[in-house]
């Protein structure tokens, strides 16, 4: 599965995990939304939440792109309105889960960029890949940890709805 960027580049370069993810050559940036190619948009702002129905890279049966494309947009959290989310293909909202990363580790849905891409690879079905996103940082494997339950469960729901109601659960339980 390819992995794409918009890059805005108005974060913390040297903090920034889509940077270094790209010079592992894990991910390719993009330096416009006309630049970067049409795959499953990981919006925190859309409407539909990420589910194994996604892995055809979120296309009619027959015209996924082959192997599938993500797409994240790396931009500071300040300007991560909904406007900001303008790319090509179908956006979907990361189900509950936490982030691990210094900056924000407990916080739940709001990952930085390799955590939202090793969270959707998992729910996709491809947990080797997240592993090899999240080994280049030493945090890493703390999101696949803290994460483990609520990402095997996602993982084997059949669609959206499936994983909304999974996902439900943990909300009730932080909520209480
Ligand atoms: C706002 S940027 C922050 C990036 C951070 N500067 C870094 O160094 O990784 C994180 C991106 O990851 C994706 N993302 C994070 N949390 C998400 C969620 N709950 N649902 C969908 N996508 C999410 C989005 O593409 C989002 O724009």
């Amino acid at each position: 599965m390819e992995l794409h960027v918009r890059y805005e580049g108005d974060d913390d370069p040297e903090k920034c995990t889509a940077r270094r993810l790209a010079r592992f050559d894990e991910v390719t940036l993009h330096d416009s939304a006309r630049a970067t190619p049409r795959g499953v948009v990981l919006d925190p702002h859309a409407e539909q939440a990420l589910s194994p129905a996604d892995a055809a890279g979120g296309e009619p049966a027959g015209e996924a792109p082959d192997p599938g494309r993500l797409v994240a947009l790396d931009c500071s959290w300040e300007t991560a309105e909904r406007e900001a989310f303008r790319l090509d293909g179908p956006h979907r909202a990361l189900p509950f889960l936490v982030a691990a990363n210094p900056v924000n580790y407990g916080t739940p849905f709001q990952l930085n960029t390799a955590e939202a891409f090793a969270g959707a690879l998992c729910i996709l079905g491809r947990r080797e890949r997240a592993e090899a996103l999240l080994s280049h940082f030493s945090w890493g494997h703390t999101f696949l940890e803290l994460n483990e339950e609520p990402l095997r469960r996602y993982a084997d729901c059949a669609d959206s709805s499936a994983v909304v109601a999974v996902q439900g659960e943990y909300l009730a339980a932080v909520e209480e």
